[in-house]
């Protein structure tokens, strides 16, 4: 692994891809444990977690459902402030426990407004799985029940990860030069 160029900017090798499987199958044996008994759905946030999503699901040995949405984001009224609306989500979650997949909880935004609208549902347990996050970026705190790396406030790319547009598809993740 080398240092790439995406656009206009250059990308260094952060997390291998081994690296990364393992940790995801551990994440996965870790959840098999606590949710054997719960027949979890798992509710993943596109795009960027389609891959996280994908493999954390293959890795799991329980039975379990998963739901892939998409959060389409516009401004609501001055008292409401910003919205996010889930396009996709089908599934009742009353009594259901349910998982969030994320690639990346970063400022903590996506999510802070995104799981009030969830537990109004009142699901049985609401969790959250992902694969990174950055503490130093977190403006509004999230509880992130399965992490897979906590990595500094720096802009990363790769395994889901774009940048404007591009990247998604390496099987590593890499992190911008500065
Ligand atoms: O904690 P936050 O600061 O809110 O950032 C995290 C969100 O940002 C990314 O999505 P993005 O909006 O870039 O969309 P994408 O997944 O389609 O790339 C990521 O997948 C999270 O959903
Ligand atoms: O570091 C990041 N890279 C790509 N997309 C993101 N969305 C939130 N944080 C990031």
């Amino acid at each position: 692994m080398s240092v790439i160029q995406v656009h206009d900017k250059k990308f260094q090798p952060y997390i291998g891809a081994t690296e990364l499987q393992q940790r995801i199958r551990e994440m996965a044996a870790e959840m098999s444990r606590d949710l054997k008994d719960e027949r979890p759905l798992f509710i993943a946030i596109l795009n960027g977690s389609f891959m996280f999503a994908g493999d954390l699901f293959k890795y799991l040995n329980i039975p379990a459902e998963i739901s892939f949405i998409k959060l389409a984001s516009y401004k609501g009224t001055k008292s409401t402030g910003n919205v996010v609306q889930a396009i996709g989500l089908d599934e009742d979650l009353f009594g259901r426990t349910v998982v969030i997949v994320e690639d990346i909880v970063d400022t903590g935004k996506t999510l802070s407004q995104f799981l009030p609208q969830l537990e109004h549902q009142q699901p049985k347990k609401l969790l959250v799985a992902s694969l990174l996050t950055k503490p130093e970026a977190m403006v509004h705190p999230i509880k992130i029940d399965y992490l897979g790396f906590s990595v500094p406030n720096k802009f990363l790319l790769g395994y889901g990860l774009d940048y404007d547009g591009l990247g998604r598809n390496l099987p590593e993740i890499y992190q911008l030069v500065e």
